[in-house]
């Protein structure tokens, strides 16, 4: 019974399953945190893998393992492999400037022109999010650390050279040294850089010059579906014979986690909120909503992804002062509509749509709706319906909705559950409780390694999902149409 493990190295935490190779049953499960913030270092990312690790019993009798990692995030290396600076994550603001200014250097100072050009070159129009406005930022903002930039990787792609025993010159954690050129990725995730174009699966080095200044970065290598990048460092775990899979974004971890085909739709409330939706041609969206990039087996990963998610639902809880459950039963208590009361949820300003300086309102306060129960359901459906507005953007390009899929840290409150088909007016579907993203990587790892015994490419294995429930549509449409009213307000 070969092992395989999966890890999921997120915007909160390192998630880590090891399960079997062929039927994909769960064996073992570890997870660790990471810290709070938008600006992180590197190392807490491989400090919670190794805790992460260590709590799922180790890894040393895993044959072949993948990273899925939370996308965007800038790290940037030295020639001597340390970070340049702390990481930028995807939910990190400070280059909306950037991201307009490079939209309209590639319009000739059209907008318009250059949203479309963008979305034509790489799939998506540039929010702060990507990680070629980072570079950008850090070109204007940062010049000497850009100057000591020699390689760029993502954060799933630096935690994979980690793992395969490459890190800092003089670290003991990483005795194979500095080897900028063994960094590796995979399609999913270069796919959400701004300078990889999915469709010729190049990158695009001449819009990283126009963001950076320079193309003599080294890039990670970009692996194919079922190939292997490198293997598990002995003293990481095992022997130095486990292959390290090529990982993913996150949210193409849990397409492939998911089993997701053209059709489904996955809603994903983590720290981000995310409908995202498989299909065999990328969009390539000028409005900006929809983000066209790959998904880890050949297809394409339409996103609609907004910040403000699962810790919508935290910043609740602490004014409430209330727990998961608390919360939970106090939103169930108010009526659909929270009797006119409206949050808009940009707590973090927002992404989709693109307002990075949008701050957060609760509107049509009453002595009616004043109380906690209101205050829980509006923050709920506030959340809800900032994806809902993504699930739109999704479908007025045409993408078929035939399975709607909730999953996520809070997919598990059961107001969520309750209230999403009311939002939605769509039936949605509960998997079993458990970790997509993780569970996706090791069942690419498993797909891998089954590759590598064949010597050829094979089809991925054939591991179920199910569903544990399935709840009717309930469509409720007041509660969106108060809330579209009160949105375009701020
Ligand atoms: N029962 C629940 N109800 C509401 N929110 C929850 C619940 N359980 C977990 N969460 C929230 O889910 C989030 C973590 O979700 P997760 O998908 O692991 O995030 P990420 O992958 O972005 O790190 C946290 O903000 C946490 O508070
Ligand atoms: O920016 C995106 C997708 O474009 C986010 O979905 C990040 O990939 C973070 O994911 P989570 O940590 O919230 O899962």
């Amino acid at each position: 019974m070969p092992l395989v493990a999966g890890v999921d190295s997120s915007t909160q935490s390192c998630k880590i399953v090891v399960r079997d190779a062929v039927t994909g049953e769960l064996v073992r499960s570890g997870s660790a945190k990471h810290p709070d913030g938008t600006s992180v270092d590197p190392t807490f990312w491989w400090t919670a893998f190794a805790e992460a690790a260590a709590k799922a019993g180790g890894l040393a009798d895993v044959a072949a393992l993948s990273v899925g990692g939370q996308q965007h995030g800038m790290v940037a290396l030295d020639a001597e492999g340390n970070v340049v600076r702390d990481a930028l994550l995807w939910n990190d603001t400070r280059s909306a400037q950037a991201a307009e200014d490079l939209i309209a250097e590639l319009g000739d100072g059209d907008r318009t022109t250059g949203a479309q050009a963008w979305a034509d070159a790489v799939g998506s129009v540039l929010v702060a999010s990507l990680t070629i406005t980072k570079l950008r930022w850090l070109r204007d903002a940062e010049p000497e650390n850009a100057a000591k930039v020699a390689a760029v990787a993502l954060p799933h792609d630096w935690l994979s050279w980690r793992i395969a025993g490459y890190g800092p010159q003089g670290d003991p954690t990483a005795p194979l040294g500095p080897q900028l050129d063994k960094l590796f990725t995979d399609a999913s995730d270069a796919s959400g850089t701004g300078y990889y174009d999915a469709q010729s699966g190049q990158y695009r080095r001449d819009l990283l010059k126009l963001a950076f200044g320079r193309d003599d970065l080294i890039l990670p290598r970009v692996v194919g579906a079922t190939e292997s990048g490198a293997v598990v460092h002995a003293s990481v775990a095992g022997d130095g014979t486990a292959l390290i899979g090529p990982g993913a974004g996150d949210n193409a971890g849990a397409a492939i986690g998911l089993g997701m085909q053209p059709g489904d739709i996955a809603i994903s409330i983590g720290t981000s909120g995310v409908v995202s939706a498989v299909a065999p041609q990328r969009t390539q969206d000028g409005t900006g909503a929809i983000n066209g990039f790959a998904d880890c087996t050949g297809n394409a990963l339409m996103l609609a992804v907004t910040l403000n998610a699962a810790q919508v639902l935290d910043a609740a809880r602490s004014v409430l002062d209330a727990d998961f459950g608390k919360l939970a039963d106090l939103a169930l208590s108010a009526p659909a509509g929270s009797d006119g009361l409206v949050l808009v949820p940009y707590l973090q300003g927002e992404r989709t749509p693109n307002r990075p300086d949008a701050s957060g309102t609760l509107h049509g306060i009453r002595l009616k709706n004043m109380t906690q129960a209101h205050v829980a359901r509006a923050y709920i459906e506030g959340m809800l319906c900032g994806l809902a507005d993504g699930m739109d953007a999704l479908r007025a390009l045409d993408v078929p909705v035939e399975r709607v899929m909730l999953i996520g840290g809070a997919a598990q409150s059961p107001a969520v559950q309750e209230i999403a088909p009311q939002i939605f007016g769509l039936p949605i579907s509960i998997p079993e409780p458990g970790e997509y993203v993780a569970d996706g990587a090791a069942r690419q790892a498993a797909w891998v390694l089954a590759s590598a015994e064949a010597d050829a490419p094979v089809d991925a294995p054939a591991w179920s999902t199910t569903m544990a429930k399935t709840l009717p549509a309930n469509p409720v449409p007041v509660v969106r149409e108060q809330y579209a009213a009160v949105r375009d307000l701020v």
